[in-house]
């Protein structure tokens, strides 16, 4: 088994797509509608679903929000340098809601950044071993 994508649902597809593609560099994959049950999919990711996990951006048609609740955590994204990453997603109008740094009782450099549904994305810096914080 492996992981093949989470899905998120979002207020509007477009700026969904915009922000994953322009701002984070990922690609669109597909997207697909169901007219039957009226929704639209999009699926971003940095590689082909064949060998990479990715998102499923879900539009239900005329749904323009969500109570994202407390459960959800984050989607993590691993950059090679989350300072030089954070620079350029602020230079594109993301926003940068953690800013860069150590993560909390640890050493690993982290930083967060908000989706326009405001589902938070984990920005981790790559290391060579993720056994420690
Ligand atoms: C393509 C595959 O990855 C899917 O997840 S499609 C599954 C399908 N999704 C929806 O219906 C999305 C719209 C829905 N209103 C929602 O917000 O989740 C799904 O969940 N189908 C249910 C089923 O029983 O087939
Ligand atoms: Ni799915």
């Amino acid at each position: 088994m492996r992981i093949l994508h989470t899905m998120l649902r979002v207020g509007n597809l477009e700026k969904s797509i915009a922000f994953y593609t322009e701002v984070l560099g990922m690609k669109l994959l597909r997207q697909s509608e169901n007219p039957e049950y009226k929704y639209t999919l999009a699926f971003v990711g940095y590689g082909d679903e064949s060998s990479n996990a990715v998102l499923e951006l879900t539009y239900n048609w005329g749904v323009d929000s969500y109570d994202l609740g407390s459960a959800f955590g984050h989607i993590a994204l691993e950059v090679e340098n989350v300072y030089d990453a954070c620079d350029k997603i602020r230079a594109k109008g993301g926003v940068i809601s953690r800013e860069p740094g150590p993560v909390k009782g640890g050493t690993t450099e982290i930083a967060f950044v908000r989706d326009p549904d405001n589902y938070a994305i984990e920005l981790i810096q790559k290391k060579a071993s993720y056994q420690q914080l």
